[in-house]
């Protein structure tokens, strides 16, 4: 049925028929026209090319470049320089190159600040890399977490990092992100953005914000696949300051000259580590193709009206069962929604069991995500006929719905 949706492009992506998907936000799904760029690299230029592809990969640029070419194209998604971006490694892995890289910076402009400052809606990964690098560095720093409306206050001139995730994984609660960063500089403090659930979600401005370092997913908005490879952000204003922790010679400035000692490369190519994994990368290249065009205010306008529309309907239909676990402002959302139900596990499982995919998060949430890209309003309609109905009539109180995955 043609749409008059502003921003719907199903037909770029390859779901499957009848399936309802609201876990964008965890796992993005496939693009259509990224198995055959995926072959052709397979075949063409890793079967043919060999080792020659480095040069002469990706269609004659070189695969060599691709972290710096896809970091270019994501900067365009998150308001950022030319050159300020590189993909590769993982969001973790990243946090801990920006941390590490702003504790460095702040070590020798302002040795007393000893506190990196989170909140506790921030993503367990963000917090055990930061834990465990400030004991590893040791010197007194440490890692001080409080509650995301505390953090504003907590923002004091011992702070050296302020670490954190934009929109909260599980509520979808979101920061204001220009003013802590602001706040985080009127105290001298450096201010780390997990973009993990923005990127691909809405617009972010990280220059505009002025914010010091970021890093985010490729495989959620972004759409690159499991395991894609994440990305990191450094300000121009203080890239080519960086002593990276994490040195790899393809951050070097000379990485085929061999040298004995590390020299980083200019700007934010010194944050690049070692060699890049190509195929991950040319699916998350090619998937990237899907944004050609696109304006994020619209598809942050439009996620803004789906959810809204699911909430309305899902709380109209199963008053008294579920509680919005979520911002009732969507201007304080991301793009995805929570409801609590003390029996969230089986309830998701018996959604997925009727062609609904959104997730679960302990101990009583259940999670669904709205990216308006390959989602329309009949979708967000149906998605919510089918919670009405599986509370209503209880379809999740069967002990297959019980049993746990592995992965939820
Ligand atoms: C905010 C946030 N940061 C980081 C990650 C994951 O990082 P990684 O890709 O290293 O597993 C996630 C989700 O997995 C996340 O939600
Ligand atoms: N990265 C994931 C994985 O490897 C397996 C299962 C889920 C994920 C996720 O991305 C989880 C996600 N960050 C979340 O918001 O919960």
């Amino acid at each position: 049925m043609p749409s008059a949706d502003p921003v719907l492009r199903k037909e770029l992506f390859d779901l499957p028929e009848g399936l309802i998907y609201l876990n964008g936000n965890s796992l993005g799904p496939l693009p259509r026209h990224v198995p055959e760029r995926l072959r052709r690299v397979v075949c063409d230029e890793w079967g043919k090319l060999l080792i020659r592809g480095w040069n002469l990969g990706c269609d004659g640029q070189g695969w060599v470049d691709l972290p710096a070419r896809l970091g270019a194209r994501i900067g365009r998604l998150i308001g950022a320089p030319e050159g300020a971006v590189v993909a590769g490694d993982s969001t973790t892995v990243n946090v801990v190159k920006a941390l590490s890289a702003a504790l460095e910076l702040q070590r020798a402009d302002s040795p007393g600040k000893l506190t990196v400052l989170s909140d506790s809606g921030n993503f367990p990964t963000d917090l055990y890399a930061a834990q465990e690098l400030c004991r590893a560095l040791g010197r007194g720093l440490r890692l001080k977490v409080v509650a995301p409306e505390e953090v504003a206050d907590a923002i004091d001139d011992g702070v050296a990092a302020l670490m954190l995730t934009e929109v909260d994984y599980r509520t979808g609660r979101r920061h204001d992100m220009a003013a802590l960063t602001a706040r985080a500089h009127q105290a001298g403090a450096l201010a780390i953005w997990d973009l993990a659930h923005s990127a691909g979600a809405m617009p972010v401005d990280l220059a505009g914000a002025d914010v010091d370092f970021a890093v985010g997913c490729g495989y959620k908005y972004l759409n690159g696949g499991p395991g894609a490879p994440a990305f990191i952000y450094a300000a121009p204003r203080l890239a080519d300051r960086i002593a990276p922790a994490v040195a790899g010679w393809m951050g070097h400035a000379a990485p085929f000259a061999f040298e004995p000692a590390y020299r980083p490369a200019p700007g934010a190519d010194r944050l690049r580590v070692g060699t890049p994994p190509i195929l991950s990368m040319v699916a998350l290249d090619a998937a990237l193709d899907v944004w050609e065009g696109v304006d994020l205010a619209a598809v942050r306008a439009r996620s803004l009206e789906l959810s809204e529309r699911f909430v309305a309907r899902v709380e109209a239909a199963c008053a008294g069962e579920l509680e919005l676990a979520s911002p009732r402002d969507p201007n304080a959302r991301g793009a995805q929604v929570s409801f609590r139900h003390p029996e969230g596990y089986a309830v998701m499982q018996a959604l997925i069991a009727q062609g609904v995919i959104g997730d679960f998060r302990a101990p009583d949430l259940i999670r669904f995500g709205f990216a308006p890209l390959y989602l329309s309003a009949e979708e967000v309609d149906a998605a919510a006929a089918i919670l009405a109905r599986t509370l209503e009539a209880r379809l999740w109180d069967d002990p297959r719905h019980r049993v746990r995955a592995k992965v939820t």
